[in-house]
């Protein structure tokens, strides 16, 4: 093919844009400094041929492991010689774009260490592992159990007369099974398994192990590991080794039980400490508050590339001289637009989580455990409600770009083969979301006896206004009011909260009406998380926001996520009497003119990601639009197109063909 002068496709569509795109950027990084070094850090990457990831829909397992093996190792190596410091570290691992051991190493066994370790645990395994003399994992699921972490089956079981506990591996279903980097990479784990002293069992604990030498990488005696086997999708998670991993009585010193909840003496006398037992958990905690975070980058991903194609892509009709762009159907806006709210939303949602996170640890080493609760539903319900648009808004950009969205080229397979099992990992979604209903019904019930909710729950103070209180709508531009629309969220919450407690009541055993109502818990909690999501939003609106046009663009999309989902969910609204369906109507208008108001907006919404082409990996996203010659390279570049004609045509084409002529000579 000709080689064509570069174009940029999108510069009339940028040259819409009503609004101030460096300062929004900015607002989407999370401040100036983030801005500067999210940028430097994605250059960085997108310049260095080592971090090339275009061609891992083609490569075996193998290759594809070694070459994750060799970009982690590449990462670490440019992180030391440019002195970088944790957050440009962890930004460029993030830019890297590839599942890998070290996503473990970093995000689940340094924090477990940090957080369920004493001092002197802290002390004597952290300067290795942040130094990576050692790489660790965090095994907690088996093949038996993930969801119910109490009912795990590995045993430490305590020898008084060695000082050490003896960790075991008795049934098969007691295997470790998933932990990622544990397959082929790591040195050690955090291995969770029942404490047991004097023929007790006290329940779950962390401890760490030694699984490989750390001289010739072979697994230790008594250990019996490997990797558990290709995921879904070519490419994408199969990079990460999720192991598989027996012990057949592995025997580890007593200080290496993490000891910052229980302790185990020298003489085998178990003490727990004054801090909740729940703090066991408290990793999941941490993690799934970062997935919150990366629910909007996988988002913004999806809607860039979908965005953008669907200013590039024509079809059907005439829009001066030409067809039209799919962009300007109001079939594909109300796809789409929903979806690029809701990145922003998420990305605010994250932002709040991440301070709520850190305000919860500083209460925590203060000895203030009083938000434990709040943090855990929180981080629980929204890992859940994000994970879960952001899979299935992957899924319909993919459809948004037809055809081609469904080759690897335009980035959203792999994205999304990538990002479903977050849906999972890190706590079932539905199991969460239970979690989030247990708590909202204990705080209901608990009401009467005059506790205060605190925090998100805060709302349910106002319950017997809640209750009855209609929505303040007369016309549609009250629709675009926020405090109309947070107190119709509120309303909903609360009034399906309240119904599913009275549900419950009429049970004699609480557990029987957990079971039997489940299904409208889940939707209790979800309708409680998405209030959650829409005042943050608000919440963020309410403050300084620099930048000509930026704010009136956020009011916008703030207005878009929560109108969307009143439409979505508006059995939920018109069901529990919070609007009539002249209101409802009357916001499907609002929606309209809404997406009219987006839509020269949306490129310039979409660039203030700030994602390089690189990090994107997609034909369709492409920053300058040039679309159809892109998508032409990259199909000639596929291996089957190395020789005109195919391997296994003389052994099985050819007499086939040679077949049908004789046939038809006959
Ligand atoms: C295109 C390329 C793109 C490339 C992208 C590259 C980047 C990709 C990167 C990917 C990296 C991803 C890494 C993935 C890591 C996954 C790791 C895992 O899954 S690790 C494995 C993760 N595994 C899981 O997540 C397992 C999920 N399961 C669980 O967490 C628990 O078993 C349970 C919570 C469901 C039940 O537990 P159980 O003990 O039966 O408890 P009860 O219900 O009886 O409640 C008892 C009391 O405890 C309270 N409470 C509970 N939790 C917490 C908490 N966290 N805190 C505080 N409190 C908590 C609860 O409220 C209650 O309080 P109250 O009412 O009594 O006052
Ligand atoms: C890619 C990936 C990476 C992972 N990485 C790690 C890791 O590094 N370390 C680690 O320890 N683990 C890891 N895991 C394991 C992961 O945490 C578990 O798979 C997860 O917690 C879900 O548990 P489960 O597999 O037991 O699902 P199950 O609980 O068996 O779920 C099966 C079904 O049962 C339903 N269900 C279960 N319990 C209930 C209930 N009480 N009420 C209603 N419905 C219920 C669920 O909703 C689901 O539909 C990983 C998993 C994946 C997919």
């Amino acid at each position: 093919m000709e080689a064509e002068a570069a174009v940029d496709y999108l510069v009339d569509e940028r040259s819409k844009a009503q609004f101030d795109i460096d300062a929004m950027k900015i607002i989407w990084a999370g401040g100036k400094h983030e801005f500067e070094v999210s940028d430097r850090m994605a250059r960085l990457v997108a310049s260095d041929p080592v971090f090339r990831k275009d061609n891992r829909a083609i490569l075996d397992r193998k290759e594809l492991f070694k070459n994750t093996l060799r970009k982690a190792a590449h990462a670490w190596k440019r992180i030391i010689e440019l002195r970088l410091s944790e957050q440009e570290a962890s930004k460029l691992r993030f830019f890297v774009d590839e599942p890998a051991y070290t996503d473990l190493h970093w995000g689940m066994f340094i924090p477990v260490i940090k957080g369920q370790g004493t001092e002197e645990q802290r002390k004597k395994w952290l300067p290795m592992a942040y130094r990576m003399q050692i790489i660790g994992c965090y095994a907690q699921t088996e093949l038996g159990h993930g969801s119910n972490v109490q009912g795990l089956e590995t045993t430490a079981t305590f020898d008084p007369e060695l000082d050490e506990f003896v960790i075991h591996s008795p049934t098969l279903t007691s295997s470790k099974w998933w932990p990622g980097g544990l397959g082929r990479a790591s040195t050690h784990a955090v291995v969770f398994a029942r404490l047991i002293t004097d023929g007790k069992d006290h329940g779950i604990n962390g401890f760490i192990v030694q699984l490989r030498s750390l001289d010739d990488h072979l697994p230790l005696p008594g250990i019996i590991i490997g990797d558990i086997g290709m995921k879904f999708g070519n490419g994408a998670y199969n990079t990460m080794d999720n192991g598989f991993l027996r012990f057949d009585h592995v025997r580890i010193p007593r200080d290496q039980m993490l000891m910052r909840v229980k302790q185990v003496t020298r003489e085998g006398k178990v003490v727990q400490s004054d801090v909740p037992w729940q703090l066991l958990y408290g990793t999941m905690v941490y993690v799934r508050q970062t997935i919150v975070a990366d629910a909007s980058c996988a988002l913004s991903r999806a809607v860039c590339i979908a965005t953008r194609y669907s200013a590039v892509r024509r079809q059907f009709g005439s829009q001066n001289g030409h067809e039209t762009q799919v962009i300007d159907y109001r079939t594909q806006q109300s796809r789409l637009f929903p979806l690029l709210a809701s990145a922003y939303a998420f990305r605010f949602v994250g932002e709040w989580l991440k301070w709520l996170y850190m305000d919860v640890t500083q209460r925590l080493q203060a000895r203030d455990f009083s938000t434990l609760p709040e943090a855990h539903a929180c981080t629980a319900g929204l890992k859940s409600l994000t994970t879960s648009v952001t899979a299935d808004a992957i899924e319909e950009c993919r459809k948004l770009c037809g055809g081609h969205g469904y080759l690897c080229s335009s980035g959203l397979p792999e994205l999304f083969a990538v990002y479903v099992p977050a849906c999972t990992y890190e706590g079932d979604n539905i199991v969460l979301l239970l979690q989030v209903a247990r708590f909202l019904m204990k705080t209901v019930s608990q009401l009467g006896s005059g506790e205060r909710p605190v925090g998100t729950t805060t709302y349910l103070l106002r319950l017997e206004h809640l209750l009855q209180c209609p929505c303040d709508v007369q016309g549609a531009e009250d629709w675009l009011k926020p405090d109309v629309v947070v107190q119709l969220f509120e309303a909903r919450s609360a009034r399906m909260t309240v119904a599913c407690a009275k549900s419950l009541s009429k049970f004699s055993k609480p557990e029987d009406g957990f079971m039997d109502l489940s299904a409208d818990l889940v939707s209790v909690a979800t309708a409680h998380c998405q209030l959650i999501v829409v005042s943050k939003f608000v919440e963020k609106l309410q403050q300084d926001i620099p930048g000509e046009g930026v704010k009136q663009q956020l009011e916008a999309l703030c207005s878009i996520y929560a109108l969307s989902l009143l439409k979505k969910h508006l059995g939920d609204f018109l069901s529990t009497s919070c609007i009539t369906s002249k209101q409802a109507s009357l916001a499907n208008d609002v929606l309209r003119s809404l997406y009219s108001q987006v839509r020269p907006n949306a490129i310039a919404l979409v660039d203030a990601f700030n994602y390089t082409d690189h990090f994107l990996g997609s034909v369709l996203g492409r920053y300058d639009g040039n679309v159809y010659p892109k998508l032409y390279e990259e199909a000639l570049k596929d291996p089957l197109n190395e020789s005109v004609v195919p391997d296994g045509y003389h052994e099985y084409l050819q007499p086939v063909l040679k077949q049908r002529l004789r046939t038809a000579r006959l």
